[in-house]
């Protein structure tokens, strides 16, 4: 495979990734309005169609039995590192938790803003290639902070049972309950309702091309956190970066999806060719070897450009999910930054550290969507409220100034509702 490119050909590749996007929205879209149709029905066949899963809709749901089952195949030393994650996640996230306000203003009238968290959240978390506790932490964390009472998870089954800690993230984390089932179709449910899964207010949660074009496609009917499909990391290197941290950071992301994407930027053309001998090396030691390939193939390699400018300027191009700068001094390059979902600023801060531990949250904007989207935050689960209170003094004040603002659009019985107010008095 050829690894080292130059910014068109990288280009081209980004383009071509996108246009595929079009061929699966139209399979998306069938799903979508079977399950809207055919609500549980649609789900378990589809269910069985994608994930070979075996039961019935008597089983969708998760019991308490099974979840205290899947504590005693888990290890102590996983059951303590998710406890320091919840953690990390939990500190991090009520650093985020906003304040509702009011003004009172000298002549009574009091004005502000109240937060309220949304009933029910539905949170996705992927389970077709890897299993993601982490992601269970990442989703459940932020809705529990904001005060969220109902969290509803979906993630399909492979296999005989859920896997365990899976199960044992979503107890630790706070979900209330669990549905076995994932893929566009689960997105479907959360947004529609069906007979056994609730409609939710708010789908959150990362997942494939399937469940981010579905998640778009019910965007109205629910509310969405982002667009959060397959990873993508951008690193930008200059000749103080050690080859194989490079090259392990691409892999690292790379690993996900064949639709995932790890991309260095440098302009010192003899570190790509050591960057690229790495990748070689390593690719050799990898379990998921041929997803890391076709990821490659499809969205990856590493880009020799002019000079640092034509870096940033490409890195904000791609509007990458991470970007990492392994730079010296790299607090000084964030000021250039205009376009990415997580920054992983040295060395020592390789992307696979937020995925897990850091704090911040993992569920974060793809494919360009961080011109725009931001990182999973307490933020998607609440709603604001304004609150208005007049006072009568302030009322008269202001009552002349909206007869006149409402007749002028012609909307008399705005006028009234302010005038018979007046009269009364
Ligand atoms: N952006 C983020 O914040 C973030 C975080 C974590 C993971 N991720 C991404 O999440 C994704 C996880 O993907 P995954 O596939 O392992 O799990 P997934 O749960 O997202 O998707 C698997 C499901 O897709 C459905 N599916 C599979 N093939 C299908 C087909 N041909 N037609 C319709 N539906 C089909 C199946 O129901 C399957 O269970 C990766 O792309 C990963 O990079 C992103
Ligand atoms: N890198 C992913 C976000 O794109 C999150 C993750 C979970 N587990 C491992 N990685
Ligand atoms: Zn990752």
């Amino acid at each position: 495979m050829k690894l080292i490119l130059n910014k068109e050909e990288l280009l081209n590749k980004y383009s071509r990734r996108k246009a595929m996007e079009e061929d699966f929205e139209q399979q998306v879209r069938k799903i979508l309005n079977e399950v809207a149709n055919s609500g549980d029905e649609a789900l378990i066949k589809y269910a069985q169609e994608f994930d070979g899963f075996k039961g019935d809709l008597n089983n969708l749901k998760v019991s308490e039995e099974e979840i205290d089952k899947a504590y005693k195949e888990v290890d102590d030393g996983f059951l303590n590192s998710l406890r320091k994650a919840i953690k990390r996640v939990t500190d991090f996230h009520q650093k985020q938790l906003p304040q509702s306000w009011f003004t009172t203003e000298e002549n009574g009238n009091i004005l502000g803003q109240i937060y309220t968290p949304v009933e029910v959240a539905g949170i996705y978390v992927p389970g077709g290639t890897a299993a993601y506790p982490s992601s269970v932490v990442m989703n459940a964390v932020p809705a529990k902070v904001a005060g969220v009472k109902r969290i509803v998870m979906v993630s399909p089954q492979k296999g005989e049972g859920m896997n365990p800690y899976v199960l044992v993230a979503a107890r630790e984390a706070g979900v209330t309950e669990i549905y076995r089932v994932g893929g566009a179709h689960a997105i479907a449910a959360l947004a529609f309702g069906t007979k056994t899964i609730p409609r939710v207010d708010v789908i959150t949660g990362p997942g494939n091309i399937y469940v981010t074009l579905a998640k778009k496609l019910v965007y109205g009917m629910v509310n969405i956190d982002m667009l959060a499909g397959p990873s993508e990391v951008v690193i930008i290197a200059d000749s103080s970066a050690k080859p194989e941290y490079l090259a392990a950071d691409m892999l690292s992301q790379a690993e996900h999806d064949t639709l995932a994407s790890g991309v260095v930027i440098t302009w010192d053309g003899e570190l790509a060719k050591s960057v690229a001998q790495k990748v070689e090396e390593y690719l050799k030691l990898l379990s998921r070897r041929e997803i890391i390939l076709k990821a490659l193939e499809n969205c990856g390699g590493i880009v020799v450009v002019d000079d640092e400018e034509e870096a940033f300027q490409l890195a904000n191009q791609l509007a990458p999910e991470h970007l990492e700068l392994m730079l010296p001094n790299p607090f000084g390059y964030l000021a250039k930054i205009k376009n990415a979902g997580a920054v992983f600023l040295g060395q020592f801060s390789p992307e696979p550290m937020g995925d897990y531990l850091a704090g911040p949250n993992h569920v974060l904007p793809t494919s360009g969507t961080s011109r725009f989207y931001s990182p999973l935050s307490v933020d998607n689960f609440l709603k604001k409220s304004s609150v208005i209170y007049y006072s009568q003094e302030g009322f008269l004040a202001d009552a002349r100034d909206v007869i006149k603002l409402a007749e002028t659009e012609g909307l008399f019985a705005h006028a009234l509702s302010v005038k018979v107010r007046i009269s009364n008095e």
